[in-house]
Order: C-alpha cells, then structure tokens, then sequence
C-alpha cells in the first residue's frame, strides 16, 4: 500500500459501550486493503463494523474514511458499502430494482445506468434473473444481488458481516472468490475490504491481514499467513484450536 495515501479506514481511539460491554479500538485499514476480523462469539466484530458504518455512535475517539473525519456523518452518506447475513434486498423489488438502488435512488434510471446494472446482474453470473424478487430467489443469488449493487456503487471501502456465513462451504468458498475477482476487475483501485468472519479458512486465501478480537479490542493483528499459522499470539492459536491457551 502507498505509504502517503490516507487509510481507507481509521479508527482513532475509538470508545463505545454496550450496556456492561465496553469497546476500545484503534485500527487503520490501507487502500485496498483486504482485513478479515476474527474472534470469539461477543468479543465486538459486528460492534467494530457498525461503528465504521455509523450504525451506531462512538462516546469518543474519531473516524476517519480516506482523510475524512466521517464521525458525525450520517451512514448513508459514508463512502462505504456494507453487506449483513441476510435482509441485504428489500423484498418487493425484483433483481434489477434492488441493484439500481445503487446507483440511483429514486430509481429512475438513464440508458447507460440500466446497461450498468445489467453488467453488473451478468458480473455475478445472474443474467436472466432481472424480474426475480428475493423470494425468488436462493440464499446465495439474493448475496448475488447484494454483492452486484455494493461493486456498482464503487466505494472504496466494503464492510462484510459475515454475508457468506449462511451458505455451504464450497458456496463460501465460491462467493469469496467472486468478490475478489469484481473488485479486480473493477478499472477504478480495488475498494479495502474489513470483513467478520467466523471461518479463517475464508480468510486465508484473501485477506492481506487478519486482526484478532477479543473483549471489545483488537488483541493482536498480522499478516494473514502468521496470523492463522499458530506462530503468533497464543490467544489466536487457542482460539484456532491449533494450541492450548497457555497460563
Ligand atoms: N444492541 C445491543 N445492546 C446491548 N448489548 C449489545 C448490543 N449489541 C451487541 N451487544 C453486546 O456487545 C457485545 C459484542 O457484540 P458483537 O455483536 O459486536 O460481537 P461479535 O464479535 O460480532 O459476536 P458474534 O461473533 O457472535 O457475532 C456482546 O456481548 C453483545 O451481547
């Protein structure tokens, strides 16, 4: 990553609780930069992302999205996508309305934007499937969708919360690889990816650092390759399983 660009993503100090749950994280994510966030069921993954996301409101600490403090900004207005386990779609609008609203909210749309989304249907393999409503649709298409409008609207930050985690391994598998590949084929740089996931062998072939969590902080962070090899922080191969957490 080019030292003098801003990071795609910077927490700053940032300071949250949860009723007794308190969070404290500091974190910079580079340009295209691609973060897998792993960690024990509670220790503040979701919490992390929706703070990025401006779901939820730091009691201090700032955030900053390429140079820009975006800590008072509305989340609409934060240059990211982001992308949940389900309910990415909204029900009564078919395929090609749900990937619009990308790129136009009222979704009026020119000439050029309906031949951008249907590039973008075809990108994710659902030529075709323009007029289906999510209840048409399976699990893994209805992430199709979602993943179709997040590369249409080219913002270069994309928070995951786990998208992939309802589908079969081998769709895991595939879907990752789909994303990786849109954000290459994309002309504009590829957008930096922070993505939650409970399966480090999504992350392995992907992610360019892996950062460890555990009771509201970022306990370690590395590069991928040490991070998941065991070699490094013992709480990490603990919670891999591949060592005993030692006294
Ligand atoms: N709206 C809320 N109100 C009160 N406590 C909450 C709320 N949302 C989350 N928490 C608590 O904050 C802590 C962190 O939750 P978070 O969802 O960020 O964890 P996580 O690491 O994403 O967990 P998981 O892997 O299970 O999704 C948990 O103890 C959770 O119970």
């Amino acid at each position: 990553m080019p030292s003098d660009a801003p990071a795609a993503l910077r927490l700053q100090d940032v300071r949250f609780a949860h009723g007794g749950a308190a969070f404290r994280f500091d974190l910079a994510v580079g340009p295209g930069e691609w973060l897998a966030l792993i960690g024990p069921s509670g220790a503040g993954k979701s919490t992390l992302l929706d703070l990025s996301a401006g779901f939820l409101a730091p009691s201090a600490g700032r955030i900053l999205m390429a140079g820009a403090d975006v800590t008072r900004i509305a989340p609409a207005e934060r240059p990211l996508s982001m992308l949940f386990q389900e309910n990415n779609l909204f029900p009564q609008l078919d395929a090609f309305r749900n990937v619009a609203l990308g790129i136009a909210p009222r979704l009026r749309v020119s000439r050029d934007e309906r031949r951008q989304i249907e590039a973008a249907l075809s990108a994710v393999g659902l030529e075709g499937y323009a007029r289906r409503r999510p209840a048409e649709m399976s699990g893994g298409e209805r992430q199709r969708v979602a993943l179709a409008r997040a590369f249409l609207r080219r913002r270069p930050l994309i928070l995951l919360d786990e998208p992939f985690a309802a589908l079969g391994p081998a769709l895991r598998r595939d879907m990752l690889a789909l994303l990786a590949e849109l954000r290459k084929r994309d002309d504009a740089p590829a957008a930096a990816i922070v993505m939650v996931t409970h399966h480090p062998e999504d992350a392995a072939p992907h992610a360019d650092r892996v950062a460890y969590l555990e009771a509201g902080e970022i306990a370690a962070i590395g590069p991928a390759s040490e991070m998941l090899s065991g070699e490094g922080d013992h709480r990490v191969s603990h919670y891999l399983g591949l060592r005993r957490r030692e006294a």
